[in-house]
């Protein structure tokens, strides 16, 4: 088998559970003969030494027999387990939680506590446990809630060059062994040449499977126990480009490799025309999670920043659970309406994958957690992605992972990485339960209309055995002459008249049957789920089913004998909330596509990106505005003291022509030239002042339009950078879309030529996609499109302007 080293944990498993034995041994002799001297010591480690070199190959036997004995164990009593977990130190734990942090993820939610189990830090994969078995039922034939594991699927990604001496599949469809070991000892087991396995035991292996079977296995189920009322997660996790985006989504542009959700939405449609004694609301929502920030793909201003987290929190309430307050929910009557949402949403730009490997550690702690029964707190909280996964991760959900692996070689370290938190999640225990929410007014409503309807149906119930005394009793009549009629009494009109009728057969059959709802439509009002947000898009109005046992003799309805209609409504809202967590650089390709208005753009770049620049600015302005009020306040002294001057010119001229004419000489005359000298002292000096103000302001003006220029050609930038695509990428996505555009043309047509038996959902996909491919190269101007810059400038911090001399 492989030239691989063996696994590092399990030698530190072996090394550490051997230091153990003899610290233990040591401990005990001690006890017994006291501390052994240090050449004792020596000769002790060098005999010791020689001897394993002596015997390598037996003591690697040794420790493979040993390994496999433990691991047998491992499988078969989970009490061992403990015995592994007490090993490993804190240090050791918190090591091995870095080590195995897992790339990336990608979820789906189809809906979702705190819940806790075993796991097994020895390195060892878990032992197989009882998976979910969606589809048992009780016995009215409905799901039946069941507690249980995350059911884990792993499923491989195709290639041709697959590393068969690293990994087996075992035939039974469950089991992946991995032999490959880090930091191995040695290189082969001297036995048979071949490394002992990591063995992986799951739920399914898909290997070089279809789509459609992928759904089928994975998801048929959960989108099954969702439309019954049970909260549903089907979660892709994996390296990048394992197939993760292949599974969820498929290919878009092609019917037959299009992915789960597509599959699902079908599914939904195709159920909720069948289960025509419910009703159903369908609504749509897609999240994105990147840089701890919220982005609702759907967001009812498209392509506006407001899609941006801007309003949208975490909520968690008592009884509702968790939810993302502000996300927009769409609410979908058919399978294409869905599909467009959906494609819509397709290669919305997701950024920052640094913060998308912290959300997905802080997922991998969240699930370590779960996964733990010794740890009392699960750290939902600490990531946005972790907080909204939080009921979607075990607890009330039916919640089915799917580990997307290479089969190559060179990836087989991420594949075992991602294998061994597929074993975590295995161990993270479900609770599903259908969704009930018992709303009293509601269920007064609802029970008034079951009393009523009791009522109606005694009614109907004497009213027909009132019919067939009275028919038995005029062929009596007829037959012995004597006439009944005086007797008869009808049983609306009279209380007392007893029910004889439960004592025969066809009139028990007749209560049976005449009921106008089925136990099935009793038991589905009972397990009714109201949400506030939704609102019922119809009323299954449920019509008595007809009495065909009675139907020769039973008479025309008369009025208030006719038919009556329950409104029993069963609602089920199917919420598929796509959580994309994982930015692929392909998408790149299509970021060009809903480009956010600048306006709105604008707003978002001074609080991040420009949020510096748009600080001197501020600044600027608010100094700017000051000397502007200082001047105004000079200049109004300036006037006012001009105003003075001129008054008291006036006052003096008046004098000296009194004097002129009087001949009168006034003592004030000399006051008043005094003062005039004061004040046009004062106007010199305050008209300095304003001119000196005036200098300022200019300055200030200056600077306030240095920032602003900076601060708008910094946004360009990044706005072209961000959302706008260089030429040669959108020629080549325009060349894509119009080729994919042909290619759905074509499928259409094929379609016409030849029915399927799914044509009108393979419609619906082709032309949703049809449709948004049309509007994406509409909304594609190349004329607004500039190639991005390379050389981006220089960071707006660089901008800054020398500061405004603070006003005196
Ligand atoms: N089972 C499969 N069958 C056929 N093609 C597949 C399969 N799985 C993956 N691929 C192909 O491999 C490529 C990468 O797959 P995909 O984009 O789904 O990976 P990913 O895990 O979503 O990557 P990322 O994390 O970067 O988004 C795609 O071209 C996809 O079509």
């Amino acid at each position: 088998m492989a030239d691989v080293p063996p696994e590092k944990s399990l030698d530190d498993f072996f090394a550490k559970r051997d230091k153990k034995k003899k610290k233990e041994k040591g401990k005990g002799k001690e006890s017994v003969a006291g501390p052994a001297s240090s050449a004792v010591k020596k000769n002790k480690k060098e005999k010791e030494k020689s001897t394993k070199n002596e015997s390598q190959d037996s003591q690697i036997e040794k420790e493979d027999e040993e390994w496999k004995e433990f691991e047998q164990k491992e499988v078969d009593y989970s009490g061992l387990r403990l015995q592994a977990l007490q090993i490993s130190d804190e240090k050791e734990e918190e090591e091995y939680e870095k080590e195995e942090v897992g790339e990336d993820g990608e979820i789906i939610l189809v809906s979702g506590d705190k819940v806790s189990g075993p796991w097994n830090k020895s390195g060892v994969a878990p032992p197989p446990v009882a998976l979910v078995d969606f589809t048992e039922k009780d016995e009215t034939g409905e799901m039946k809630a069941h507690s249980g594991q995350v059911a884990v699927f792993v499923r491989f990604r195709p290639t041709p060059n697959f590393a068969h001496s690293l990994i087996e599949c075992l035939p039974d469809g469950k089991t992946v062994n991995i032999y490959y070991r880090k930091d191995s000892r040695r290189l082969h087991n001297s036995k048979n040449g071949q490394l002992s396995p990591l063995s992986f035991q799951v739920e399914g292996v898909l290997q070089n499977v279809s789509q459609e079977e992928v759904y089928s296995r994975v998801c048929q189920q959960v989108v099954q126990g969702a439309l019954d009322g049970y909260n549903g997660t089907v979660m892709c996790f994996g390296q990048t480009g394992a197939g993760k985006t292949y599974t969820i989504t498929g290919s878009t542009g092609s019917y037959k490799q299009r992915g789960i959700i597509p599959r699902a939405l079908q599914e939904v449609f195709q159920e909720v025309v069948k289960r025509t004694e419910h009703s159903f609301s369908v609504h749509l929502s897609y999240l994105e999670i990147y840089n701890e920030s919220l982005v609702d793909l759907l967001s009812p201003v498209q392509g506006s920043s407001q899609q941006f987290s801007r309003g949208m929190v975490v909520m968690e309430e008592p009884g509702k659970g968790v939810f993302i307050r502000g996300l927009s929910l769409h609410p979908v009557h058919r399978e294409e309406d869905a599909l467009n949402l959906l494609f819509e949403s397709e290669g919305q730009i997701v950024k920052e994958a640094t913060y998308i490997n912290k959300s997905l550690s802080f997922l991998e702690q969240a699930i370590l957690a779960l996964a733990d029964s010794r740890r009392e707190h699960v750290p939902f909280r600490q990531t946005k992605l972790t907080h909204a996964l939080k009921d979607s991760l075990g607890g009330n959900c039916n919640t089915v992972f799917v580990a997307n692996i290479y089969g190559e070689a060179a990836q087989i370290e991420e594949t075992l990485s991602t294998l061994r938190f597929a074993s975590r999640m295995k161990c993270v225990r479900i609770d599903p339960a259908v969704n009930e929410h018992t709303d009293p007014a509601l269920q007064i409503k609802k029970l008034q209309k079951e009393v009523q309807m009791l009522k109606e149906e005694l009614s109907i119930c004497n009213t027909l055995e009132w019919d067939a005394r009275g028919t038995n009793e005029d062929a009596e009549a007829s037959m012995f002459g004597a006439s009944a009629q005086s007797q008869k009494q009808h049983p609306n009109l009279t209380k007392e008249k007893p029910i004889k009728s439960r004592d025969k057969p066809s009139q028990n059959k007749r209560q049976g049957e005449g009921i106008p709802f089925s136990r099935k439509q009793m038991e589905s009002a009972s397990k009714s789920k109201l949400n506030s947000v939704q609102t019922p898009e119809r009323q299954q109005v449920t019509q008595p089913e007809p009495d065909t046992e009675c139907s020769d003799t039973q008479e025309p309805q008369q009025p208030g004998n006719e038919p009556f209609y329950v409104e029993y409504v069963y609602e089920i809202t199917l919420v598929l909330n796509i959580t994309v967590v994982f930015y692929k650089p392909s998408s790149l390709l299509y970021v060009a596509r809903f480009p956010p208005s600048k306006a709105d753009a604008f707003e978002d770049f001074k609080l991040g990106k420009g949020s510096k620049i748009n600080c001197i600015l501020k600044e600027n302005k608010a100094v700017l505005l000051e000397r502007h009020g200082l001047l105004r306040q000079l200049a109004e002294e300036v006037n006012t003291v001009k105003r003075e001057i001129d008054c008291t010119v006036a006052t003096i001229q008046q004098h000296t022509a009194v004097q002129e004419t009087q001949g009168q000489f006034l003592d004030i005359e000399g006051e008043l030239l005094l003062q005039l000298r004061d004040l046009k002292a004062l106007y010199r000096q305050r008209r300095e002042a304003l001119y000196s103000i005036k200098a300022e302001v200019n300055y200030c003006q200056h600077l306030v339009d240095q920032c602003r220029v900076r601060l708008l050609s910094e946004f360009e930038t990044w706005y072209k950078n961000t959302f706008l695509l260089p030429e040669e990428e959108l020629e080549m996505t325009k060349d894509k879309t119009l080729a994919q555009e042909e290619n759905n043309q074509q499928c259409l047509e094929q379609l016409e030529n030849n029915p399927l038996s799914d044509r009108s959902s393979a419609e619906s996909f082709y032309s949703a996609r049809c449709r948004t491919l049309k509007r994406q190269r509409n909304t594609r101007v190349p004329s607004c499109v500039t190639p991005v810059q390379t050389n981006p400038p220089a960071g707006s911090g660089q901008g800054r302007l020398s500061p405004v001399p603070p006003v005196k």
